[in-house]
């Protein structure tokens, strides 16, 4: 039997619609929420990643800036730019797209983001918060990979999740995230041993490691839930995720594609913390 697809762009859809009209009610109280996004330098990834977060503002009612600022920008001007936003008074999320050019500090840039502002959930105060499970501005891809467990109909509460990678931006994170629903959650990266073996226990398992097609059916238990955070660019053009989908398919549970799973997810959780960032500035919550 072939496992049950999550559809990230279904998802996605979903909460959209729930988003786009409690910003219509708020627009009747005159108030919009604003998200502002910078890129520095021309990588056409990047573009492609702005253009659609610039859409979903669009698609939802928000207030949008998109600062196109040339590779050579330095990190003063950068760091200037991310000051005036900071004290713009219909700015409430503030997002640098990252990577940044060799020459930039990005801790630099990320700390200079008002704490408040910081809809990445990357500023180290929200990262202190997640980490103490106070409320915080959440990491946009997390906290997608955990509305896509939930909105699968899977109950996180006891299971084993094992998360391929340990980055700030999805590994770590996602631990986090996986414990505060009372997972018990095994970390697997580079250097462990016996993944294989550590893999095939997760009744969850989450990989973000950067190399395509790296988890197949051998590493599955069956039945088991499979989120794929990879994105990687193949020659041919195409994406493909770090979870060889047509073969771990044929053995798991729910599973995610790639595109149309947590890629979605990301921006959509990037417009409700935009949300929740305006509400608390505005002392609507
Ligand atoms: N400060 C910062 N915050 C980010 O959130 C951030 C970033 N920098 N740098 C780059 C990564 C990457 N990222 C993606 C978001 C959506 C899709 C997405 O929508 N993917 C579609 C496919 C898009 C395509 O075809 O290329 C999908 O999976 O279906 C992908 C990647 C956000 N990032």
């Amino acid at each position: 039997m072939t496992a049950p697809i999550i559809n990230g762009k279904q998802i996605s859809e979903e909460i959209r619609k729930d988003l786009r009209e409690e910003v219509e009610q708020l627009a009747k109280q005159g108030f919009k929420p604003g998200l502002a996004v910078v890129l520095v330098g021309e990588d056409p990834a990047s573009q492609v990643y702005v253009r659609n977060k610039e859409k979903a503002c669009h698609e939802l009612g928000y207030y949008s800036e998109v600062h196109r600022l040339s590779a050579e920008t330095s990190q003063e001007e950068l760091l200037a730019l991310v000051d005036k936003l900071n004290r713009q008074s219909n700015i409430h999320g503030i997002l640098v797209q990252l990577p940044l050019p060799k020459h930039i500090d990005e801790k630099a840039v990320i700390d200079a983001i008002s704490a408040e502002k910081d809809v990445d959930g990357f500023h180290p105060v929200n990262v202190g918060n997640l980490m103490i499970g106070d409320d915080s501005l959440l990491p946009c891809t997390p906290a997608g990979v955990i509305e896509l467990i939930k909105r699968a109909g899977v109950d996180i509460a006891g299971k084993h999740a094992v998360v391929i990678g340990r980055s700030n931006i999805v590994g770590k994170p996602v631990s986090l995230l996986l414990q505060r629903e009372n997972a018990t959650v095994t970390m697997c990266h580079s250097r462990t041993a016996n993944m294989k073996e550590l893999t095939q226990l997760a009744d969850i398992l989450v990989v973000a490691i950067g190399r395509a097609n790296f988890v197949d059916a051998s590493y599955v238990k069956p039945g088991a839930v499979v989120i794929d955070v990879g994105m990687n660019r193949l020659e041919n053009g195409k994406l493909a995720g770090d979870v060889d989908f047509e073969s771990v398919k044929e053995v798991s549970g729910p599973i995610t594609p790639v595109p149309g799973g947590v890629g979605p997810m990301t921006i959509t959780m990037l417009m409700q913390n935009t949300l929740i960032a305006a509400k608390r500035l505005q002392g609507l919550s």
